[in-house]
């Protein structure tokens, strides 16, 4: 059993969920307080470690009226045990979880850095040198995560989407257009080499909010 995975993104009319330095403000505040009802009604959000590096997120629900009991469990896709201990999403505001790689049998500095962080997390440990994000998703379901964000980036995910382990796509389409092959887009990764390897989607419901636009996809 596996939870039920909702990817959340905010991208550019281009595809970019940030430009080539990072920089990422794309939502305007109608679809910030969709994102945060969002986050409110699920167990669970994860985000990858670059993420966490760039943005400092708390992941937590705080652009609408909530109590501590909303936020959800925040997890941390994290090979190398790289997330800073000062950063945000260590906070008291929720539980976190860090999901890191075997490389912590070999190397002795992620190993230290990974118990450092269990002092502040759940660090779980995956049997793979780059996290199994399918053993994960078994191990967030056992933690009672039922309901899943995805909030990102592109690199996790292009990962996720791979392993089959979303359900639905709900995208901020804001209309601006910043180009740039080295920005970020949608889904990074190695991509397919064919166009009938593409995951198919279906267009379940679109609607405007404020100056964005938001597509809500099913994972067919
Ligand atoms: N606009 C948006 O909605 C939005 C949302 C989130 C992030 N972002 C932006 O995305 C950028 C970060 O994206 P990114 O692609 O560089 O990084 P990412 O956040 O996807 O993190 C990727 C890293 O996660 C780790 N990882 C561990 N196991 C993995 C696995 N099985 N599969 C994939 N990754 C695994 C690897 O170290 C990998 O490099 C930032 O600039 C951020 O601002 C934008
Ligand atoms: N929906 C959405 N629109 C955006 O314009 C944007 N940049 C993100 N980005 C998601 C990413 O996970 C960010 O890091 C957090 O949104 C940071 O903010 P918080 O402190 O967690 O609220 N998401």
């Amino acid at each position: 059993m596996r939870p039920y995975v909702i990817l959340n993104a905010a991208m550019t009319l281009d595809g970019k969920i940030a430009t080539k330095t990072g920089s990422s403000e794309i939502s305007g505040l109608e679809d910030l307080k969709r994102v945060h009802e969002l986050r409110k009604e699920v167990d669970g959000i994860m985000v990858g470690i670059n993420t966490v590096l760039m943005d400092d997120p708390r992941l937590t629900v705080h652009k609408i009226t909530s109590e501590k009991l909303d936020n959800p469990i925040r997890v941390v896709v994290d090979n190398k045990a790289r997330t800073p201990i000062e950063s945000r999403i260590l906070n008291d505001d929720a539980l976190t979880i860090i999901a890191v790689s075997n490389k912590v049998e070999t190397d002795n500095i992620i190993f230290e850095r990974s118990k450092a962080l269990s002092e502040k997390a759940d660090v779980f440990y995956s049997k793979d040198p780059s996290v199994n994000l399918k053993e994960l998703m078994k191990y967030l379901y056992s933690k009672k995560i039922k309901t899943l964000m995805l909030e990102g980036g592109s690199t996790l995910n292009f990962s996720m989407l791979r392993e089959n382990l979303i359900d639905e796509i709900r995208v901020c389409v804001a209309p601006m257009v910043v180009g740039g092959k080295y920005a970020k887009t949608l889904f990074d990764g190695d991509g397919f080499d064919f166009m009938k390897e593409a995951i198919n989607l279906e267009l379940k419901n679109s609607y405007q909010l404020g100056k964005d636009l938001v597509l809500e996809y099913k994972v067919l």
